[in-house]
């Protein structure tokens, strides 16, 4: 019998146009479209993937980055295990904005200690040639550094660029985190990081 496959919710932020929509078919169907629609609202894509020998479903929320859907996609937050926060290299504006997406969506995902959340950011379209670089990875580290110390990967959708990896390190930080609050409160259990996010388990039998 297969052991049981373990439901994860993974919530794509950033501007718009930077590549989130990209980012979730790269990952999920190995495909790119240059012709890609802004995203209305939200949508979401589930993909099975195996860590350290654990199942895992992830539903991918792929969210519209413009300001004028936030009424549309902030709903959704609320239930979230890891967040990307997404930028694009060749656009400082959409950097200087993860403040703002970070700060959106702790509120609305009503996580209280934004350090214990699963953030792992994603500086996407690292194929555009240099000159069109307007966001160095050593600026999006110290960014990092300073905002909970969340891992950094420079992607592209476009040409298969850490994509998979940036995927996987969100559910491995997801599990680290767990396993350290396991450890402090001693439980043996598997303890939610928290109390908004309800686990759900399903099986592959
Ligand atoms: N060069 C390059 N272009 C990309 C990459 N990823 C996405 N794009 C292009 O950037 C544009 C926007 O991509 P989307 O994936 O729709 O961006 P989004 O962040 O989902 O946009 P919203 O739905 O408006 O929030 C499209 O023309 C894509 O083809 C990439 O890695 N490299």
């Amino acid at each position: 019998m297969a052991g049981k496959t373990q439901l994860l919710k993974v919530v794509i932020l950033g501007d718009g146009g930077v590549g989130k929509s990209s980012l979730m078919n790269r990952f999920i169907s190995n495909k790119f479209d240059s012709q890609s629609f802004h995203t209305i609202g939200v949508e979401f894509l589930n993909k099975d993937i195996v860590i350290d020998g654990h199942s895992y479903t992830l539903q991918i929320w792929d969210t519209a980055g413009q300001e004028r859907f936030k009424s549309l996609r902030t709903p959704f937050y609320r239930g979230s295990d890891c967040c990307l926060l997404t930028f694009g290299v060749d656009d400082v504006q959409s950097f200087h904005n993860l403040n703002m997406w970070k700060k959106e969506f702790l509120y609305y995902a009503d996580v209280k200690d934004g350090d214990s959340f699963p953030f792992v950011v994603l500086g996407n379209k690292v194929d555009v040639p240099p000159e069109e670089r307007q966001v160095t990875a050593d600026e999006a580290k110290l960014w990092c550094e300073a905002n909970g110390r969340s891992p950094y990967y420079e992607t592209s959708a476009k040409d298969a660029i850490n994509v998979d990896e940036a995927f996987t390190a969100a559910v491995k930080l997801l599990l680290k985190m767990e396993e350290r609050v396991e450890m402090r409160s001693g439980y043996t259990d598997t303890v939610n990081l928290h109390k908004n996010r309800s686990r759900k388990d399903h099986c592959q039998c």
